[in-house]
C-alpha cells in the first residue's frame, strides 16, 4: 500500500501507480473539487477502476472532514479548516442537506452489468477503502428470494405479483423488512448481490427492500448504470441525488442507452391486450360483488377507482384502438415519419392530455396493482403487462416534455415513427384475432438525442458526471452526443510497452487480391494462414450475423473450415444468450487443450465487451469489414435526418453521415479493446479489410493503438512480421504463462504474475518456449502426416474440388516465403506449393519440405479466367461445374459450356477436355466426344 498527495488529496493506493494512473486520478479530482463534468479515456488494463475508486473515495474523507472541520472551526482563517476546504473542493449545492445537516454526497459507481460491478467490489476490496460504506442496488430479478415470485420467467410479471405481495403485505420477507433489515445487511464488508441475497434468506428478510431502506446512508452505491439514467427505474427504485458524484464507468454504450430509456413503442395488438385486461377488470367487480355473498369471501385489496372508472378506461382504449387504426401510412413504404409531438396529437384524440395525464398514469398503475392482487394466471398476467407497457408508454411520453414541461422539447429531441405491426408475439388465446393484427400498426416515439436524458440527470441535483472507459475516442464526438458541458478530458496512453502489442493493417489476403468484407473466401483463406501461427486464443469479429452465418456456411462447405479446425477449434457466438456461457467454457477449455481456438463473434455482441480475454484467451483480434448500421433501418435513417436538422442549428453538432460512421469505428474500438488486459498482456490486432489504411479511419481508432499500426500491402509481409511478433513476444513476455498452471478464472492473474521473481520468472519463460515448442510439433506432427496423405490420394471430393477453385479466386506461382494460400493438411491436392511452418523462440524455421503441389490445377483455373475475363462469366463456369457434380447431367454440362464458350478456339477446346483431368473418377466419354467434334470442326474451319 502506497500514499500520494495529489491536488492537495491524500490517495492511498494498493500498488505504485502507474503514470497514467496519477494522470487520471488528477483529472477525477479536478472534477471532484471544482463540480465539473469529465470524459475520461483510459486504455483497459490500466487500472482505471482502481483509480477511480481511491481517488473519489479519499475525495470522499476529505469532504467528510471538511464538513466536520466547519461545523467544529468554523472560521476560515484556520489553517485545517483552509487545508480540508481546499481538498474537498467547492460546494456546487451547498443546500444538499437532511433534516437540515448537511449530508456529505454518495460517489453513486455505474457501470454497464453487474458482473462488472462485482468486479469493481473486487478491486475495491484491496484497497484502504474496504471499510467504508457500500451498497447496492439490484433488480428483483436478482434480489427477490419470494419462491412463488422468483419462479415466474417474465420480470414485469415478477414485478406485479412482487407489488401485490408488497401493498397486501402478503410476503413474509417484506414484513420482517422494518424489523430486520438493520441486522441483515448493515455489517462490515463489501456485499454483492449474491452476498444480499445470501444474509435474505439467513434472516428471512427481503434483500430488494431491506437493501433499498440502506442507500441513501452509504458512502459508495455500486449499480449497474441504466438505473441512473432511465428515468423511469429512477422513479421506479426511488433513486434521488443530493450532490451526489455520478460515476460511469463502461460508459462506451450510455449516448446508445440514454437514447433507449427514453424511447418507447405500443402496438395495435399492446391496445388490444389493454382493452381484454380491463373487460377482465369488469368481471372480476362483477365476481368481487357475487363473491360478498359466498361463504368464504375472497380476500382482496381494497381498489382505489370506482365501476365507472373502469367503464370510462375501457371506453378511452377502443378510443385509442380507433386513433391508431386510423393514422394513414404513406403509400409505398407502409410508414409514417413524424414529429415528436405527434404522439400527442394522437393522444388527444382519446382525450388524453399532458395536463391530465399524470392522473391518468396513476390510476392505470392502481388497475394494475388491483389486477395483480387479484388473479395470477398466465394470459391474465400477460395482458397486466400490456396495462403496464402502455402506462410505461404515457410517461415516456410525458417525460419528453423535459423537467420544465416545454412542449418544444418533444419536437426538438424526439420522432415519432409509425409501421405496420411486425407480429413479435402470436396471441395465446383468442383475445386478439389473426386479421386485426394485420392491419396493425405500431406506433414508435423515439428519442434520437442522448443529451437529453444527460442533461435531466445533471439537472437533478448531481454534484457532477464522470464519464469513463477505454473506448470513447473519437472523443470530440462522445461530448458531442452526450450534451453536457465538459470541462475535464483525458486520453491516457497505454501502460503496456512497443513489443506487447502487433498491429497490423492488411490490405490483400493471400491471393493478393484485395481484403475487403464482401468476399468471404478471401477472408477464410486469411483466417487459415492465421489460424496455423497464433497461440492460444483467437477472436474474430464480423460486421453481422447475416454476414457471419453465410461465411460459416461458405467455409463449412469448402475446405476453409475443416483447414481452421486442424489448428484451432472454432465456436461461434450465439444470438441466444443463454448458451453463451457454454460456448465460451468449451473456447477457454479449447484453448487449455493446448490446440487453441477461434471464435468468432459479431460487434456489438456480448463477446465484444464484458467477458474476460485476458492472456491466453486472445492472444489475437482480427477485426474483418467495419460494422456500419444497417443503414435503410428506419431508426438510423431518422437518427441521420435528425442530426442533419441539428447540425445546421449548431455547426458544432455531428452529421448525420459522420455519426453513421463513427458508430462503425466505436464498435470496432470495442472489438479490439478485447485483446490487452493488462500490463503484462501481449496480443495482435488484425485489421483485414483495406479500408483501415485510409487516413480518415486510421485516425478515429483508439489514440493509443495508433503509433502501433502498420498497414501492409502484401499479405505475405504482414503475416511474416506476426510471426516474428509471436515468436518474439511468446519467448520474452513473463504473463506468458501456461494458465492450465494459474486460476484460469482469476482475473488478478496479472497481479500474481508481476509479483514472481525474476528467478521465478525465468521458469515461466521456459515454460513458454516449451508451450511453444508444443505448438508447433502438434502443428508438424498434422501438416506431415496430412501432407502424405493428401500427396497420396486422388482428390476425393470432386465438390471440394470446385470450391477450392472458387476460393482460390486468383491463381499466381506463390514463392515460398509467403504465407499458406490452401491448406495442405486438407484431403485434396494442394494448389500452391507449401511451407512448413514451425515457430521456435529464436529463429522462424524457413520451409523444409514442399509438398507436391498441382501446378497444373494453378494453370488451369488462371487460363479459365484469363479466357472468360468478368467475374459474372466466372462464376457462371464454377456453378455449371458444380451442377454437374451434384446433378451429373452431362447433357446439361455440354449445353452450359457451349453457351459460356460461343467461340471455339484451340485453347477453349484444350479447357473443355482438360475438365475431364478433374473428374479422375468418372471419366466423362460424353464430354471427350463432344471436344473431339469440337476439334475437328476447329481443324476444318482453319
Ligand atoms: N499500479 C498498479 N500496479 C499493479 N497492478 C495494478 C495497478 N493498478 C491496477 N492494477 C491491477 O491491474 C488489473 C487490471 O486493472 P483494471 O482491470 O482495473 O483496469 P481497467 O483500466 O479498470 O480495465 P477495464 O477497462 O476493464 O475497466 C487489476 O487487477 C488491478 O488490480
Amino acid at each position: 500500500m502506497t500514499s500520494f498527495e495529489c491536488k492537495g488529496v491524500l490517495v492511498d493506493f494498493p500498488y505504485e501507480p502507474y503514470e497514467v494512473q496519477k494522470k487520471y486520478i488528477e483529472k477525477v479530482l479536478e472534477c471532484l473539487q471544482n463540480g465539473h463534468n469529465g470524459v475520461l479515456e483510459s486504455p483497459t488494463g490500466t487500472g482505471k477502476t482502481l483509480s477511480l475508486l481511491c481517488s473519489s473515495l479519499a475525495w470522499l474523507l476529505a469532504k467528510k472532514a471538511a464538513i466536520q472541520a466547519n461545523r467544529m472551526l468554523p472560521t476560515e482563517s484556520n489553517a485545517i479548516s483552509m487545508s480540508v476546504n481546499t481538498a474537498a473542493g467547492v460546494d456546487k449545492n451547498p443546500s444538499s442537506a437532511w433534516n437540515g445537516v448537511i449530508r456529505p454526497p454518495r460517489i453513486i459507481y455505474g457501470s454497464r452489468t453487474h458482473t462488472q460491478l462485482n468486479q469493481v467490489m473486487k478491486e475495491l476490496r484491496r484497497t484502504n477503502y474496504k471499510h467504508m460504506k457500500v451498497g447496492i442496488i439490484g433488480s428483483r430479478d436478482q434480489l427477490c428470494i419470494h419462491p412463488e415470485v422468483m419462479k415466474e420467467s417474465t420480470s414485469s410479471v415478477k414485478i406485479a405479483l412482487c407489488r401485490a405481495k408488497v401493498s397486501t403485505r402478503t410476503c413474509q420477507f417484506y414484513n420482517n423488512v422494518e424489523l430486520k433489515s438493520k441486522e441483515a445487511f448493515v455489517e462490515n464488508g463489501i456485499a454483492d448481490i449474491e452476498d444480499l441475497v445470501n444474509k435474505g434468506k439467513k434472516f428471512n428478510c427481503c434483500p430488494y427492500y431491506g437493501s433499498r431502506e440502506l442507500q441513501k446512508d452509504v458512502d459508495i452505491l455500486f449499480t449497474p448504470y441504466n438505473y441512473i439514467i432511465d428515468p423511469r427505474t429512477r422513479k421506479a427504485q426511488d433513486i434521488q441525488f443530493s450532490d451526489d458524484v455520478i460515476i460511469l464507468d463502461e460508459g462506451h454504450n450510455v449516448e446508445k442507452m440514454c437514447e433507449e430509456s427514453c424511447s418507447v413503442d405500443i402496438s395495435s395488438t399492446d391496445i388490444a391486450l389493454c382493452i381484454d385486461a380491463v373487460t377482465d377488470v369488469m368481471k372480476q367487480l362483477y365476481d368481487e360483488k357475487n363473491t360478498e355473498f359466498s361463504a368464504e369471501p375472497i380476500q382482496l385489496k381494497p381498489r382505489e377507482f370506482s365501476d365507472d372508472d373502469i367503464c370510462v378506461l375501457k371506453a378511452l382504449f377502443l378510443e385509442i384502438e380507433k386513433v391508431i387504426d386510423g393514422i394513414e401510412l404513406t403509400n409505398g413504404t407502409n410508414d409514417k415519419k413524424m414529429e415528436g409531438s405527434y404522439v400527442f396529437k394522437l393522444l388527444q384524440g382519446a382525450d388524453i392530455t399532458p395536463s391530465n395525464m399524470s392522473k391518468f398514469i396513476s390510476f392505470l398503475n392502481s388497475v394494475t396493482l388491483y389486477m395483480s392482487s387479484t388473479n395470477s394466471n398466465a394470459p391474465h398476467q400477460a395482458k397486466e403487462a400490456c396495462l403496464y407497457k402502455f402506462q410505461q408508454f404515457l410517461e415516456c411520453v410525458l417525460q419528453s416534455l423535459g423537467s420544465n414541461g416545454d412542449p418544444k422539447n418533444t419536437d426538438k429531441y424526439f420522432r415519432t415513427y409509425i409501421q405496420l405491426e411486425q407480429s413479435k408475439y402470436k396471441p395465446k388465446n383468442d383475445t386478439v384475432k389473426l386479421k386485426e393484427l394485420k392491419k396493425g400498426k405500431t406506433l414508435n416515439f423515439w428519442c434520437f438525442s442522448p443529451g437529453f436524458g444527460m442533461r435531466d440527470l445533471l439537472g437533478r441535483n448531481v454534484h457532477c458526471i464522470i464519464l469513463t472507459s477505454g473506448t470513447l475516442s473519437p472523443l470530440a464526438a462522445t461530448i458531442s452526443e452526450i450534451g453536457i458541458p465538459v470541462k475535464v478530458q483525458l486520453q491516457n496512453a497505454h501502460v503496456i510497452k512497443n513489443n506487447q502489442v502487433c498491429v497490423s493493417v492488411i490490405k490483400s489476403g493471400p491471393s493478393n487480391k484485395p481484403l475487403i468484407c464482401n468476399y468471404s473466401s478471401r477472408l477464410g483463406q486469411t483466417l487459415v494462414n492465421f489460424s496455423r501461427i497464433i497461440p492460444g486464443g483467437t477472436l474474430v469479429f464480423f460486421p453481422s450475423y447475416p454476414f457471419l452465418d453465410q461465411c460459416v456456411n461458405h467455409w463449412q462447405g469448402c475446405n476453409i473450415w475443416a483447414s481452421i479446425t486442424k489448428n484451432k477449434s472454432i465456436f461461434v457466438e450465439p444470438k441466444n444468450k443463454d448458451v453463451l456461457s457454454n460456448v465460451i467454457d468449451e473456447y477457454y477449455n479449447a484453448i487449455q487443450e493446448n490446440k487453441g481456438a477461434m471464435l468468432l463473434a459479431v460487434y456489438r455482441g456480448k463477446v465484444s465487451e464484458g467477458l474476460d480475454f485476458s492472456d491466453w484467451k486472445a492472444r489475437a483480434v482480427i477485426i474483418l469489414g467495419l460494422p456500419y448500421p444497417p443503414y435503410q433501418d428506419p431508426r438510423v435513417v431518422m437518427k441521420r435526418e435528425y442530426l442533419d436538422e441539428m447540425r445546421k442549428e449548431n455547426s458544432e453538432c455531428l452529421s448525420g453521415q459522420e455519426w453513421y460512421k463513427l458508430e462503425a469505428i466505436k464498435a470496432v474500438n470495442q472489438a479490439m479493446g478485447r485483446v490487452i488486459r493488462h500490463i503484462g498482456d501481449w496480443g495482435s490486432i488484425i485489421f483485414c479489410d483495406e479500408r483501415y489504411a485510409s487516413f480518415n479511419i486510421k485516425s478515429q481508432l483508439s489514440v493509443w493503438l495508433q503509433p502501433h499500426i502498420k498497414v501492409y500491402d502484401q499479405f505475405s509481409i504482414a503475416y511474416r512480421e506476426n510471426v516474428k511478433f509471436f515468436k518474439n513476444s511468446g519467448a520474452t513476455m513473463p504473463s506468458a504463462v501456461l494458465f492450465s498452471n494459474a486460476s484460469f478464472d482469476e482475473p488478478a492473474q496479472a497481479t500474481v504474475l508481476r509479483s514472481i521473481e525474476s528467478v521465478k520468472r525465468k521458469a515461466l519463460e521456459d515454460d513458454t518456449i516449451k508451450l511453444y515448442e508444443s505448438y508447433c510439433d502438434k502443428n508438424e506432427e498434422k501438416i506431415e502426416k496430412k501432407s502424405t496423405l493428401a500427396s497420396s490420394s486422388s482428390s476425393n471430393s470432386i465438390l471440394k474440388f470446385v470450391d477450392i477453385f472458387e476460393e482460390q479466386t486468383i491463381i499466381n506461382t506463390i514463392s515460398e516465403s509467403q504465407p499458406l494460400k490452401v491448406d495442405a493438411t486438407s484431403d485434396l491436392k494442394p494448389l500452391v506449393k507449401k511451407r512448413k511452418l514451425k515457430i521456435i523462440p529464436n529463429k522462424i524455421e524457413h520451409p523444409k519440405k514442399i509438398v507436391n503441389t498441382s501446378i497444373k490445377t494453378v494453370n488451369y483455373m488462371a487460363n479459365v479466367q484469363n479466357i472468360l475475363k468478368e467475374k459474372d462469366a466466372y462464376n457462371n463456369f464454377i456453378s455449371i461445374l458444380k451442377k454437374y457434380i451434384l446433378e451429373r447431367n452431362c447433357d446439361e454440362l455440354i449445353e452450359r459450356l457451349d453457351k459460356l464458350f460461343p467461340i471455339k478456339t484451340q485453347e477453349i477446346i484444350s479447357i473443355l477436355l482438360g475438365l475431364n483431368d478433374f473428374f479422375n473418377h468418372e471419366p466423362n466419354s460424353q464430354l471427350v466426344n463432344y471436344c473431339t467434334r469440337l476439334k475437328e470442326e476447329h481443324d476444318v474451319i482453319n
